[in-house]
């Protein structure tokens, strides 16, 4: 591939900040919830929680999109719905190729929730010729050798990559070359891209790792309070005493 390509840092989106359009998508998650539930309007407090996002944080976001509610009634669900999906993007339909339909790649193709979201899966494609033909999730794999006139046919700016990891370069420098502007990477491997290309990186045994991390650091606490804390000397009851459930406990804590 040619050279000057970078790995892009985070960028903002017509001005607003990155780490807003990364919550954007957790705000019309839970604001779908309502709409299906026909709620005409929520306010900041109650949409925060649903979405797991503090309120402060939540009205700076919508202040982005020019949107402040109204005072006692709230935000209107309807538009505020229309709002963020016209920010991101979603109101018109991507097609999306997925690239090694393997185990993930199969399950990625199968998941329902990429169409609902305006995503339309155009092609699913694999190098493997065994493959060629088979039917996933209703779509025959296309071989790699079409990926080109995949893309230019279908109009596709976004590509998923499953492939192993060792493939992975190769298969975005394909992607790009043919017209891909947006790269989803599963594969465990930090990807070059030339300037204009956006990459987003998936990796759930990431997401375990500092999982772990945290586990890690919650037993050391325990740990450290066992230590401080004098010990319980148990008590017995002395027979008979008979807990809520009719149980009969045989020491009780002190
Ligand atoms: N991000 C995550 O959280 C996560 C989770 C699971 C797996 N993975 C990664 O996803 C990738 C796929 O995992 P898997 O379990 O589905 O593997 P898999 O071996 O089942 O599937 C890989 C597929 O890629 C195809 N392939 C290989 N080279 C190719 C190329 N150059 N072009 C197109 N297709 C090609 C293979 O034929 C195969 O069908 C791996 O890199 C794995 O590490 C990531």
């Amino acid at each position: 591939m040619a050279t000057g390509r970078t790995h892009r840092p985070a960028t903002r989106s017509r001005g607003i900040p990155e780490a807003t359009v990364a919550r954007l998508p957790l705000y019309l998650r839970a604001l779908t919830a309502l709409s299906e539930r026909s709620v005409p309007t929520v306010s900041s407090e109650e949409l925060a929680t649903a979405a797991g996002v503090n309120s402060a944080k939540l009205r700076k976001d919508f202040s982005y999109l020019g949107s402040y509610g109204t005072r006692g009634v709230g935000y209107d669900v309807e538009y505020l719905v229309y709002q963020i999906s016209r920010e991101l993007g979603l109101t018109q339909d991507w097609p999306v190729v997925i690239v090694g339909i393997g185990n993930l790649g199969a399950a990625l193709a199968n998941y329902g929730g990429f169409a609902s979201r305006g995503f339309r899966v155009a092609a699913l494609i694999d190098a493997d010729p065994a493959m060629a033909g088979k039917p996933v999730a209703g779509l025959p794999v296309r071989h790699t050798d079409e990926l080109e006139a995949i893309i230019t046919d279908n109009g596709v700016s976004i590509g998923v990559i499953a492939t192993p990891a060792g493939a992975a370069q190769q298969v975005c420098d394909r992607l790009v070359e043919a017209g891909v502007t947006s790269i989803l990477n599963f594969a465990p491997t930090v990807l070059s891209v030339p300037e204009g290309v956006d990459v987003r990186k998936v990796d759930l045994s990431i997401e375990l790792q500092i999982l772990a991390f945290h586990e890690q650091r919650k037993a050391g606490e325990d740990a450290a309070q066992t230590a401080a804390t004098p010990p319980r000397v148990p008590r017995t009851t002395g027979g008979g005493r008979k807990g809520p459930d009719g149980d009969v406990p045989a020491v009780m804590p002190a």
